[in-house]
């Protein structure tokens, strides 16, 4: 029986294909086992009975895993042949696999990057579905299509969703990284116990050489506990320990010591919470057997689109950044407010159909470190923007702070306009985005593009 194709998606099976029935979360795969086999399934996997006799029906335990597992074999196990390295958390994964990526590529080798701004390797954009992490059929696929364009290495970013969907099912990692766990993802994952056991699963459940951990991070030091000897952590109290960390609009300087010796870094990203980017990224490059001269130069010149870019006209400084947690934007306005001389104002909004519960934590973040807040939209999806608006509002005390504005390209020339010579203007959440997406439809729109404009830079 010659496979021509896997999917889980019935309108995207094909004479000779396998269909596989997801049961998800806003409908059920096998609903649609008839139309699959009607478009020519010669396979159809399932959990449960669905009442149709036919021999090219096989009952399963669980199709999430069968799917990992098929397209894995399918598509002629690619993570066997590279070295994939996930990483997961809160925060930090895209500005980590950014560094990998450019820490690989000084060190000469073909690197690949799956993430939440794109799929690529170094000039290759592959296809796109707008996941971080996308479903296994796209997942092993690109790890093959990569492998095949002479990929070596492959950094990828593992969403908690992905975890908990299973769509990397099947891989096989070198290393696989922790970040952080705060608040996020709750309207998914419900609490903090189950957002943490989606997480855990990537440093149980798949085969790796390392889990390179945060030992700083209280959920990290429970990661630490669960895998033993296969752990490598990074932080404070890390088996890299850092020793001395600095940032300023310039850029960051670093500090560690590992295995009795001292290493200093210099990158140009910049926050506090570089300091654990980078060393995750150091940590794991040590372990891979790059050199260290090798590293400090890959780590110099990270650019990392929508984090933390920086615009400066007539003495004040606007700050583009993706922050959309309130430990993210605790930690944005930190850095912020470390390097402002005049006020602090801070435009921001919240992701519509994502974890509400976030939303007034994000606007008590704001009133404790910003002069002024400018509430606006960010993606509203299927949400009121005034409702999303006033769920912020929840959260904040000081009301003579806050100038409401749901239009976000209004809402960014407010502040910038009223910014004087001296003051910063954060505008966080969307990052590099190039859209804006409002009942189902993503409209052009770049907080990048809008402040250029006005700044005429
Ligand atoms: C909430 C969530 O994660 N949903 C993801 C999930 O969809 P689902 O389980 O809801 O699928 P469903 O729509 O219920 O359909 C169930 C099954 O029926 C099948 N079906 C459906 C219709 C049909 O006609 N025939 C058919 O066979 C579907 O193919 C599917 O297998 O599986 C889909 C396929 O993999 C994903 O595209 C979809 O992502 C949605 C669009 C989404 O917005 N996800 C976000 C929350 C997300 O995943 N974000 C993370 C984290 C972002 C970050 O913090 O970085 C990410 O990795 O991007
Ligand atoms: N290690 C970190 N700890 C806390 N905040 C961080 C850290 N790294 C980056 N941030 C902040 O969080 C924002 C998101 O960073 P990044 O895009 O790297 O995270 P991510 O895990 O990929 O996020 P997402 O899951 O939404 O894709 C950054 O814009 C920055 O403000
Ligand atoms: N500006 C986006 C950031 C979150 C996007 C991604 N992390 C997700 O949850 O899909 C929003 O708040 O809608
Ligand atoms: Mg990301």
């Amino acid at each position: 029986m010659e496979v021509k194709g896997i999917t889980h998606n019935s309108k995207e099976v094909y004479e000779g294909y396998i269909f596989v029935a997801i049961e998800g979360t806003n409908t059920d795969g096998h609903q649609f086992v008839e139309e699959a086999l009607r478009r020519g399934a010669i396979r159809v996997y399932v959990e449960k009975d669905v009442g149709i006799e036919d021999p090219r029906i096989v009952k399963v335990s669980d199709t999430r895993k069968l799917l990992g597992e098929l397209c894995h074999e399918f598509y002629g196990r690619p993570s066997e042949k590279l070295q994939v390295i996930g990483v997961t958390g809160t925060n930090g994964k895209t500005t980590t696999t950014h560094i990998l990526e450019s820490v690989f590529r000084t060190a000469g080798i073909k690197v690949g990057l799956i993430g939440t701004i794109y799929y690529r390797l170094g000039d290759k954009v592959y296809r796109y579905e707008g996941r971080t992490t996308p479903d296994p059929v796209e997942w092993h696929s690109t790890l093959k299509a990569m492998l095949e364009d002479g990929a070596q290495v492959v950094c990828a970013e593992i969403s908690s969703h992905a975890l908990h969907q299973r769509r990397v099912w099947g891989t096989k990692f070198f290393t696989t990284i922790f970040t952080n766990l705060s608040q996020d993802h709750l309207d998914y994952h419900g609490d903090m116990e189950n957002y943490f056991s989606a997480k855990l699963l990537l440093f149980t459940q798949y085969p790796q050489e390392f889990s390179v951990i945060n030992a700083d991070d209280p959920y990290g030091k429970r990661i630490v506990s669960v895998v033993g000897k296969r752990a490598r952590t990074y932080g404070k109290e890390g088996d890299l320990r850092i020793t001395n960390f600095e940032t300023s609009l310039e850029g960051s300087r670093l500090e560690v010591e590992y295995e009795g010796k001292r290493y200093r870094f210099f990158s140009h990203l910049r926050g506090e919470f570089q300091a654990y980017n980078l060393s995750a990224a150091i940590l794991t490059a040590f372990l891979r057997g790059i050199d260290p001269q090798v590293v400090e130069e890959g780590v110099k010149d990270v650019r990392v689109p929508g984090r933390f870019e920086t615009y400066r006209k007539d003495g004040k400084t606007v700050i583009v950044d993706y922050a959309h947690t309130p430990d993210a934007l605790e930690k944005l306005l930190r850095t912020a407010r470390g390097i402002t001389r005049g006020r602090l104002l801070v435009v921001f909004g919240a992701g519509g159909n994502r974890d509400r519960t976030k939303r007034p934590l994000m606007g008590e973040v704001a009133q404790n470190w910003a002069d002024v807040i400018v509430l606006t939209s960010d993606n509203p999806r299927w949400e009121d923007p005034i409702s999303i608006i006033e769920d912020i509002m929840e959260g904040i005390s000081q009301k003579n702070k806050v100038l409401v504005e749901p239009d976000r390209e209004k809402a960014i020339r407010l502040a910038v306009e009223m910014a004087k010579e001296g003051d910063v203007v954060v505008i966080a959440g969307k990052g590099h985005e190039d859209y804006q997406e409002i009942k189902g439809v993503r409209y052009p729109f770049s907080d990048s593009a809008v402040v250029r404009e006005i700044l005429h830079v």
